[in-house]
């Protein structure tokens, strides 16, 4: 550990003054100037001249909001959503800064659920804890689906809502509104993460003490940047062998590449674990009553006084590494005191730079409530992030959503559920009020729907409203959408991007055993699809099945057993299918003639190119290169259809094609003869002929594997990875436990987590993620072009 002065001459050393990514706190009476005159002229909506009439009539009573609106350059509308959210409302400012949404995840098994079920009884939003795989056989409330209390994960993601009481400066409480997300570790489901962290505004990250970052943390951290969620982390199972706070930090450090700090120290730990040092207030915080529900505080004991003041001085340096406020103070060897510490920690945490660290053991009841505070002190409210909208009817302008109930109406569905009483939908609303029996209009196709039930949704419990607010999570009953779509009031063109979806890489086929179930099994199909965009279903008319598609083995598992509990469908499965792609191999010209005649009007169409390799084993692209009008503009929508036609099932093995680039830049029309269709199968055709010339290849996803078990089991699992295949990248060696990183093909890996828990006695798992499409070794494209090639055959001769 350095002493403070050496760290503060290395800071000077290596970061000096002069970094230029300033943090520009975002303060609800910011430093932003408009102009009166401007926010009033013709083109600003009524709407938000009335909200900032109103505001002004607040300002003007308020000594406090004396901001200065002058001008600025910007057109009318965005200047009037800018003046409004930096210079927000003292009472939308009020109401907001009392709200929090918030998602927890993490790897597999670190204990999302657990600490959700403390939040849930410390909030007093339920009477018991119940817990995962609890011996009382109840179960955590937010595995509400008996599947996921059988197996102890959580499957899908569960929203609720708590109020958490926080006392301030002065002693007084004050209560905040907690909107929370738990969402489920496996990969398999991943698609929950992205959608909770798509409408979130802030994450708790949670990690093991003892297997600090792991796999699905990376995963998770990845997901957290893609939408820029500020984050706290909680090292939880402080309780349990092995627990190391400090090496979980170091991680967030290092793998990570996110500056962390802790803001705790323990006090014991292991089974001694008793509680933790809250290093901004410098008290030692203890949990006392039968479930931990009270607090006590003391002085800091002896035993961790060295430790916490060593761990406050790399706190504030790490900090000051990431605020200019802070690093002014260090580099002038003030001490900060706890306000401006707290402030400090909440800029660089909002601002994306850092990661405060808390610690306990949710467990064993302890240190879980001074987690919630930091959810509070350090998480944005929703006015302080940044949400945009594309303004459609203003050629896609991007727009600032402005999070005041009294704006036009703007919300995103983001997750759909089928429920007992008609299908739910979950929207967060990002401006204006949602109202009961109001009409709202979906931006994708502009059609609008009547709202005719809005709910709080606490797990699977539902709670009646009449309306949500801005900046709120809510569910509605009856509203006809896809996960996705953007509701407004029908004033605004607003669109908001959408959530990413990654590709299926796994399939299978299906069928009901018994004739009699094809309509429910119809039906749980159609429902699974608008549920999960990662689960797809398709029809292949050649084998005749119907192929289910998702992001794992035990994803399509639970699916096929949700049939069978949800809707009595027993189905008969076929082996699991790896998602090929084809991809071409050299660039290959074409010069095809389709060229028909059978009495009455023909067929005539010649298309005339070349394909090539697009250079990354991504999307496909069409080009028309057409000079002279050799094919018309008509004729060359109908080849860029005939392109994409193929583009889904290559002539190789009949997957989809990747990387693929068809390019016609001449060709012949005849007067009478030639036809959308008749270009559209010569582009076809002559696709099929070139991409078969071009010594095209069969790809295979490649698959990130991190497989953990105990030391004794190290050269059984080598051994293991060795005969699949697999390319050993890393091997890390823990105090009684390794883990190894390798790449894996998907083909290769069927059926290993049976084998592997066999070769580990049970205690041995693994996550494996995809990565990437490469191409699969010869004799697997020879064996897999062959299989189709009979399965081809066979069919002809039915
Ligand atoms: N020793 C110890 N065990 C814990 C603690 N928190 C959770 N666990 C246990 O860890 C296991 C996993 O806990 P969960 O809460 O289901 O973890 P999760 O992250 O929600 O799991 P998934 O959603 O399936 O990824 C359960 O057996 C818990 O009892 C803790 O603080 N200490």
């Amino acid at each position: 550990m350095r002493s403070p002065s050496l760290a503060r001459l290395n800071y000077r050393a290596v970061s000096g003054l002069t970094r230029t990514a300033r943090f520009q706190p975002q303060g609800f009476l910011g430093s932003r100037c408009v102009s009166t005159a401007a926010l009033r002229s013709p083109g600003v909506a009524p709407a938000y001249q009335s909200v900032l009439k109103q505001w002004e009539q607040r300002r003007n009573a308020s000594a406090s909001a004396s901001a200065v609106l002058e001008a600025a350059a910007a057109s009318p509308e965005t200047l009037s959503q800018a003046a409004i959210i930096d210079n927000l409302d003292p009472v939308e400012a009020a109401r907001l800064d009392k709200v929090r949404n918030i998602g927890i995840a993490a790897h597999i098994d670190s204990g999302k659920t657990t600490v959700t079920e403390r939040v849930l009884f410390y909030t007093g939003r339920i009477k018991a804890i119940h817990d995962v795989r609890g011996r009382d056989g109840v179960g955590a409330k937010m595995d509400s689906m008996d599947l996921e209390r059988e197996k102890g994960i959580t499957i899908q993601s569960a929203a609720t809502f708590c109020d958490w009481v926080k006392k301030d400066k002065e002693g007084v409480d004050q209560k905040y509104h907690v909107n929370l997300i738990d969402t489920p570790g496996h990969i398999d489901f991943t698609i929950e993460v992205e959608r909770a962290l798509r409408v979130l505004d802030g994450a708790v990250m949670i990690l093991c003490a003892v297997s600090g970052v792991q796999s699905q943390t990376i995963t998770v951290d990845r997901q957290m940047r893609r939408y820029n969620v500020p984050r706290i982390s909680f090292v939880n199972k402080m309780d349990r062998m092995g627990a190391n706070p400090f090496k979980a930090i170091d991680q967030i450090n290092t793998k990570l590449k996110m500056p962390a700090a802790a803001v705790q120290v323990p006090i014991g730990a292991e089974d001694e674990f008793e509680g933790v040092v809250d290093l901004i207030r410098m008290k030692a915080i203890y949990n006392v009553g039968e479930s931990g529900e009270e607090l006590k505080e003391t002085d800091i004991p002896d035993k961790v006084k060295k430790v916490a003041e060593e761990r406050r001085a790399m706190l504030i340096e790490t900090v000051a590494d990431v605020d200019d406020q802070m690093a002014e103070m260090f580099l002038d060897e003030v001490e900060p005191t706890e306000d401006q510490l707290r402030a400090a920690i909440r800029r660089a945490t909002i601002g994306l730079k850092f990661t405060p660290v808390f610690m306990g053991s949710a467990l064993a009841n302890k240190s879980v409530q001074p987690m919630l505070d930091g959810v509070v002190d350090f998480l944005p409210n929703p006015s302080e992030v940044e949400n945009l909208a594309l303004d459609q009817k203003r050629n896609e302008a991007s727009v600032k959503l402005v999070p005041y109930n009294s704006l036009p109406f703007v919300g995103l569905a983001f997750k759909l559920e089928e429920s007992n009483f008609g299908q739910l939908t979950y929207i967060r609303v990002y401006q204006g009020t949602l109202r009961k029996g109001s009409n709202v209009f979906n931006a994708r196709n502009n059609k609008k729907v009547k709202v005719p039930r809005i709910v709080r949704m606490h797990s699977n419990e539902m709670e009646e409203v009449t309306e949500i607010g801005a900046g709120e999570i809510c569910a509605v009953f009856g509203v006809e959408c896809a996960s996705g779509d953007t509701f407004t009031d029908g004033q605004l063109g607003y669109s908001m991007s959408s959530m990413f979806v990654p590709e299926p890489v796994i399939s299978l086929s299906i069928k009901p055993k018994q004739a009699k179930d094809a309509a429910n099994f119809s039906k749980a199909m159609a429902r699974f699809q608008r549920e999960d965009p990662t689960f797809r279903v398709t029809y292949d008319n050649e084998s005749e099945q119907t192929i289910i598609s998702g992001m794992g083995e035990l994803h399509l598992d639970i699916y096929v057993e949700r049939m069978r509990r949800e809707y009595r469908v027993e189905c008969e499965t076929g082996q699991p299918q790896v998602a090929y792609r084809e991809t071409i191999g050299e660039h290959t010209k074409f010069d095809h003639l389709l060229k028909k005649q059978t009495g009455g009007a023909g067929d005539y169409a010649r298309v005339m190119g070349y394909m090539e390799p697009t250079g990354v084993l991504e999307e496909n692209n069409f080009q028309q290169q057409i000079v002279g009008g050799s094919i018309s503009e008509k004729y060359l929508f109908a080849c860029e259809k005939g392109f994409n036609i193929s583009c889904e099932k290559g002539p190789l093995i009949g997957h989809k094609i990747l990387g693929t680039r068809m390019v016609i830049n001449d060709g012949a029309t005849h007067m009478t003869d030639s036809s959308e269709m008749a270009f559209k199968n010569a582009t076809q055709q002559a696709f099929r002929k070139a991409f078969m010339e071009s010594q095209p290849s069969v790809l295979e996803p490649l698959m990130k594997t991190v497989v953990t078990a105990p030391s004794e089991f190290q050269g059984d699992v080598i051994a293991l990875l060795n005969k699949r295949g697999a390319t050993i990248n890393d091997t890390e060696t823990g105090v009684d436990e390794f883990t190894i990183y390798a790449d894996c093909s998907l083909n290769g890996m069927f059926g290993f987590s049976s084998n592997l828990r066999a070769a580990t006695q049970g205690k041995g798992e693994y996550t494996m993620e995809f990565s990437h499409y490469e191409k699969a070794p010869p004799h697997v494209q020879k064996e897999l072009i062959a299989k189709y090639l009979k399965a081809q055959a066979e069919r002809n001769k039915k």
